[in-house]
């Protein structure tokens, strides 16, 4: 493109935005603005101040209003940012009819154009994260451990101890996240990847064959599949930004010539169609007499489905499902990964008390589900380095209807009121606390703990999360000395818009220990 077609394309960009604030602007007038003016063109240097240092604007805001409402300008549109535990818990008891987060969700990822309206119409994907994990992660456990010990096998080959390596941490635990949550989302397929299943669990002890046929095996190992996640979710989350920008009567041509996620979706069915074909014949013919029905996230959709729904839709909800999934996970644990190369002496409790609840126990999700001072260092982590927010849409009138809203959770986890010494972390904080019971644990969320959001849209899938991170932090407590490549401290977030993003690029030195738990 000509520089000029650029200039004027940027001209026309800066007013239609202009425009949009000026307007959204006028209706939340009686809302006090923070981070920059209430006017229309400075309101735009408001914009990016927020999208660049969201931390600082809400931190001003949450100061300055606690127990009340102010806005800030995004680059698109007007937020509200609701503060204080009474009107966080206000807010959680609102309808979906009055404050609408799947409303909110399909405004956000602007579902019309990226991935189609018929797909959220019956979100019957999202409960089920809840009610299947609930009744099957005890029973999946098995498969969850086996995933995470031969994908750090995988992705680390060190099998002597006593030798330092240097691993890219973020991309080694995304890869390791991304198999964990497909063996629970898609499983090992039927049919004819079943003898080569079986030929694996004879062949367990060729190392040799064993590396050959585990990428074939499941397709949640399947690195084309693992590559598609992670990019289906980077070219849904830029897209919908980019085409969040344009005006409604735009979108239809911002959307054909800025969006590629309708690639990732072909390849996507492309992936999943034979083995989605396959279970729907084996589901028709053997009815309930099905006997070896799979137990993974692609059957419960299957077995789930509402008879309006076409079953063409399941690929991509295990697509969609991903989203949410991977990179939230895998930053979370690279985080957690940065602070145990830091600080040994956390390693160290958390092997102890891994040790002590195996012997007890064995090696189950109950167990898991007992490693507290695991669940206090999480938590910890995650009121420490946190900054999303959740996200939901008014229909009311002293919030106009259509108005966006949030909370500014890092703020409430650093009040002091709230939390003691909030600018330190303090990984058994909540472990140490007398009489926590449930609400120490790393899923429990409140009006004080925002990380998962609280209420009926709270992350659905942390559940699964929870063991997911527990399970891998104790492989990497059992298995690993840990220690930064470079300086010895925890290198820095940066924050994007809404986004915490931990360093993506620092190397963790990983050495193998020869200690295990029995
Ligand atoms: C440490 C890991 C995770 C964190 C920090 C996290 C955080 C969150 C947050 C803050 C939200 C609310 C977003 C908003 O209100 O704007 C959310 C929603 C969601 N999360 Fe998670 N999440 C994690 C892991 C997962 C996993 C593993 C899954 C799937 C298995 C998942 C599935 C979802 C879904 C489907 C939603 C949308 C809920 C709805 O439509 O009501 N998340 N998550």
């Amino acid at each position: 493109m000509e520089e000029i077609t650029v200039l004027y394309v940027s001209l026309a960009l800066l007013c239609i935005i202009t425009y949009f604030l000026k307007s959204e602007g006028r209706r939340l007038s009686h809302i006090p603005t923070v981070g920059g003016s209430s006017l229309p063109l400075l309101s735009f240097i408001g914009a990016f101040r927020t999208f660049l240092d969201s931390k600082d604007v809400l931190q001003e805001g949450y100061s300055r209003y606690k127990g009340g409402v102010f806005k800030i300008a995004e680059l698109h549109c007007w937020t509200v940012v609701v503060t204080g535990s009474e009107l966080v818990e206000e807010l959680r008891k609102v309808p979906d009819s009055i404050l609408s987060f799947p409303v909110a969700l399909q405004e956000f990822i602007q579902e019309e154009y990226t991935i189609g309206r018929e797909l959220m119409s019956s979100a019957y994907h999202t409960p089920l994260l809840i009610t299947r994990i609930a009744r099957y992660l005890t029973e999946l456990f098995p498969d969850i451990h086996d995933e995470v010990v031969t994908a750090f096998n995988d992705e680390l080959g060190l099998t002597r101890e006593g030798q330092w390596t240097p691993i890219p941490a973020n991309k080694m635990l995304t890869e390791v996240v991304c198999r964990v949550t497909n063996r629970l989302f898609v499983g090992v397929p039927l049919c004819i990847f079943l003898p080569l299943y079986l030929l694996r669990a004879i062949m367990l002890n060729s190392t040799f064959l064993h590396r050959l046929l585990h990428n074939f095996d499941l397709i949640g190992r399947n690195r084309d599949f693992c590559e598609l996640n992670k990019t289906f979710s980077n070219d849904l989350m830029v897209g919908a930004t980019s085409i969040r920008m344009f005006p409604e009567f735009l979108k239809p041509l911002a959307a054909r010539l800025l969006l590629s996620v309708s690639k990732s979706v072909a390849r996507g069915r492309e992936l999943l169609n034979p083995i989605l074909n396959e279970r729907l014949r084996l589901a028709n013919e053997s009815g309930d007499d099905w006997t070896n029905r799979p137990n993974d996230l692609l059957q419960w959709l299957i077995d789930a489905k509402p008879s309006d729904v076409p079953p063409t839709t399941v690929p991509l909800r295990v697509l969609l499902l991903n989203a949410p999934a991977i990179h939230t996970s895998s930053m979370t644990l690279t985080l957690a990964l940065y602070y145990l190369a830091v600080h040994p002496e956390y390693s160290e409790v958390l092997w102890e008390e891994v040790r002590t609840v195996a012997q007890a126990h064995g090696w189950t999700k109950d167990a898991v589900d007992r490693l507290d001072k695991m669940d206090s260092f999480l938590k910890e982590l995650m009121r420490f380095e946190s900054l999303s927010a959740h996200h939901t849409l008014s229909n009311g009138t002293f919030i106009p209807a259509g108005t966006r809203l949030m909370t500014a959770a890092r703020a409430v986890h650093y009040d002091e009121n709230i939390y003691a010494d909030p600018d330190v972390f303090n990984p058994w904080r909540f472990s140490n606390m007398q009489n926590a019971g449930e609400t120490a644990k790393f899923v429990h969320t409140s009006a004080e703990y925002l990380a998962f959001v609280h209420g009926r849209h709270a992350c659905p899938g942390r559940f699964f999360a929870s063991t997911e991170l527990k399970e891998v932090l104790s492989h990497l407590v059992v298995n690993y000395d840990m220690k930064m490549e470079k300086e010895a401290a925890v290198p820095p977030s940066s924050f994007v818009s809404h986004s915490l993003i931990p360093d993506l690029k620092a190397n963790v030195m990983f050495r193998r220990r020869g200690r295990n738990v029995g």
